[in-house]
């Protein structure tokens, strides 16, 4: 059975959108998040049936669940997912790589952008294609819907997005993020894309700051009504639920490589904007027998406060840290979690959107909400956390690599292997496999990478590290649009003309 009913996280009404409406709209009108109210649940004998499944047919299962075969049939859906996988280095997709008896990473790099994200929007630029390819069938050009894609990143979501949706019929891409904030790398995949349908711009701010002018973006009606503003950032459902399939995938995996050895199954996952975690999130709630998610945050630390005193306080200002994808203030994903948390104590799903909307309006005046102790305490049932320290990330790559085989971590993934390896010490021997997420290449990161190991006899940056296709990116032209105010008018004007 599937559960097509979205509604947004903010909304106190009875409240029914189709898949398509909400992968098209991105963000509610009332500023929530679109979310399913029922979180489907998996066949009885799902590990049987599903254990030795392709990636893609994983995926297919999955994502069945969530959308009305009326919406995309069984082969439409099969087609998109095969599409989007093809793209990928790994037979496997996402395969696991064994560390030591008790840790798996789960690498998620194998994808066009060499990051987690290339996952889930690899698939949303075919959805969007396809949902605006049905649409416009038979329709004079002058008619066709045309859809606007505005995202930010702190540097991984900007290059995915455009290497999934570059050259795409109908759809425009601008992606926002933080002068100076994001690696040398992830600047040149965004900006030497030759596509006429994709723009970059440069901000004179932080992450942050261009998540908070691309929600005021989609919350003005007007404007959007004139350029159908669409969402790549985690805001859209599609790019969670793109992601649970990994952590099925990765279950099964870790059963066969295990033995069907591994009992308890802790996910440990480097987190900044929470979208990444709650696709696990997901799963669990549909029945994945996860131990415990593990959120690990970098010294941006909100959802790690959070867990610890259940006050969500944006705190002062973001700072710049070895792992910068996850140098954000504010998780706008975790407001996704909250509803779920809120209706717990309820049930009642109007009551829920009402508490969650009073709790975001405070933290829109005050900085901050505090929530019950019983909701925390329910968080806790499916939530751990811990926070890391830049020195601590140099370290762990530096040991990781030294102890085991040469692996290098990119500083996120150390982030995760730093909380792993915690827990693990904390455990004292007891029967607890973790699989932490390696959401992106170190060659990525070369900055945070050489600072570890530049010291270590034998290491070369050029020859372990970086792929030839990276390589080439730093011959190639940049198209750089420098914005040096991060002002929503500003941006929407700039927007207006590159569309001209
Ligand atoms: C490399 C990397 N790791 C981890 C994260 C954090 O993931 P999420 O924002 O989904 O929590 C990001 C950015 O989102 C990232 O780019
Ligand atoms: N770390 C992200 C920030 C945006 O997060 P998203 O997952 O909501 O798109 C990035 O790399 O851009």
């Amino acid at each position: 059975m599937s559960s097509t009913a979205y509604r947004s996280t903010r909304s106190a009404s009875a409240d029914a959108h189709s898949f398509e409406e909400v992968v098209l709209k991105g963000l509610a009108s009332d500023g929530g998040l679109f979310i399913p109210s029922k979180v489907p649940q998996l066949p009885a004998d799902f590990i049987n049936t599903w254990k030795d499944l392709s990636f893609n047919e994983l995926a297919f299962n999955i994502m069945r669940l969530y959308i009305e075969s009326s919406e995309i049939s069984d082969a439409e859906l099969k087609e998109l997912i095969s599409k989007s996988y093809s793209t990928f280095r790994h037979e496997d997709v996402t395969p696991i790589e064994k560390i030591h008896d008790k840790l798996y990473l789960l690498e998620l790099f194998h994808g066009p952008t060499y990051a987690f994200k290339d996952v889930a929007l690899q698939f949303v630029g075919n959805l969007f294609e396809f949902f605006l390819q049905r649409k416009n069938a038979n329709l004079p050009e002058e008619q066709k819907d045309k859809l606007t894609v505005v995202g930010a990143t702190s540097g991984d979501t900007g290059s995915a997005a455009i290497y999934g949706l570059r050259g795409k019929k109908d759809v425009s891409v601008f992606i926002l993020y933080p002068t100076g904030r994001i690696s040398d790398i992830q600047e040149a995949q965004m900006t030497t894309v030759p596509d006429a349908n994709v723009h970059t711009l440069s901000v004179k701010g932080t992450f942050d700051d261009c998540q908070d002018i691309v929600k005021q973006i989609f919350g003005d009606a007007e404007f959007n009504k004139k350029f159908h503003i669409g969402a790549v950032n985690s805001i859209n459902w599609a790019r969670i639920l793109a992601q649970q399939t990994y952590y099925f995938y990765s279950y099964f995996q870790l059963l066969k490589k295990s033995g069907n050895d591994a009992t308890k199954v802790r996910f440990v996952v480097p987190s900044g904007n929470f979208g990444d975690i709650l696709a696990g999130y997901y799963a669990k709630e549909m029945g994945l027998p996860v131990d415990k998610l593990i959120i690990a945050t970098n010294e941006n630390d909100i959802l790690d406060r959070f867990l610890k005193s259940g006050e969500y306080a944006k705190g002062a200002d973001v700072k710049a840290t070895l792992s910068p994808a996850m140098d954000i203030l504010i998780s706008s994903n975790f407001e996704r979690l909250l509803w779920y948390l809120a209706r717990n104590q309820t049930g009642d799903d109007l009551q829920a959107g009402a508490t969650v909307a009073q709790w975001f309006a405070d933290l829109k005046t005050n900085g901050s909400f505090k929530v019950s102790d019983a909701i925390i305490a329910d968080a806790k049932k499916d939530f751990d956390s811990d926070r890391v320290q830049d020195e601590e990330i140099s370290a762990t790559i530096t040991e990781t690599y030294q102890k085991y085989n040469k692996y290098v971590l990119d500083p996120h993934t150390a982030v995760g292997v730093k909380v792993a390896s915690d827990n693990i010490a904390r455990d004292n021997g007891a029967d607890v496999t973790y699989v932490s997420l390696s959401t992106a290449h170190p060659a990525k990161f070369s900055d945070a990478v050489d600072k570890a190991l530049g010291g270590v006899e034998g290491y070369s940056f050029e020859k372990e590290v970086l792929p030839q296709e990276l390589k080439e990116l730093s011959s190639q032209e940049r198209r750089i649009k420098l914005i040096d105010q991060a002002d929503v008018e500003v941006i929407k004007a700039a927007i207006e003309e590159l569309l001209k």
